[in-house]
């Protein structure tokens, strides 16, 4: 499917349902030299246990460690992510005039049993994010292996979305709380956040 085709399918599905998964966002060469880069990092232990808030740590609550790209010196790897992100990012403004002027990302490593309690991506006091996007690193998972990422959809009921290298989960981060199960085997992620501008922060 040619990018134009791939986004517009994306914008219909997110203006309709609120939430999507793409695949093709990346080729699996690219795909893989970022699961490469971040195995690399997190076992040069340049990972960080991920926060909940400003300073609190929260291990029950969120297990992953990450480590955030940096926009101004990204990797290779990197760069080819944030420049398929970003063609993405404009394509969702144009057709759902969604006003997204920037996005976030960082590798996320989350250990055999760690998981994510479920939990909203908007912070407390910033209504910046507007739209979660999770890509995900793992080649050859299996069901089995666990570490779905729940979305709990509106009606009650909710949907398992495996993390399979190359696949791309989009949903309104105001809307959907999600929670990570966990897995009997390293997980690896890219979470990101397009997000608007916010009256509160210089963007
Ligand atoms: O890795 C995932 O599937 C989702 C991670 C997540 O919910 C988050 O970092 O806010
Ligand atoms: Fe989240």
């Amino acid at each position: 499917m040619d990018d134009a085709s791939l986004f517009r399918t994306a914008a219909d599905t997110l203006a309709g349902e609120g939430w999507c998964v793409l695949n093709g966002l990346l080729t699996a060469a690219q795909t893989r030299a970022l699961a490469d880069e971040c195995a690399a990092l997190y076992a040069a232990r340049r990972l960080a246990p991920a926060r909940v808030g400003a300073t609190h740590m929260a291990t029950e609550l969120r297990g992953d460690r990450t480590q955030w790209f940096d926009p101004a010196a990204p990797s290779g790897p990197q760069q080819a992510f944030l420049t398929r992100i970003d063609a993405l990012r404009r394509a969702l403004n144009r057709e759902l005039m969604l006003g997204l002027v920037e996005s976030e990302a960082h590798y996320a490593v989350y250990a055999p049993g760690a998981r994510y309690a479920r939990h909203l991506d908007r912070l407390r006091d910033d209504d910046a994010r507007v739209l979660s996007a999770v890509f995900y690193l793992n080649e050859g998972w299996q069901e089995a292996d666990g570490g779905a990422l729940r979305l709990y959809r509106g009606d009650g009921t909710h949907r398992d979305i495996l993390p399979h290298a190359g696949t791309l989960l989009l949903f309104l981060s105001a809307r959907f709380e999600h929670e990570v199960l966990p897995a009997t085997r390293d997980r690896l992620s890219i979470p990101c956040w397009m997000r608007q501008r916010s009256p509160d922060r210089a963007v």
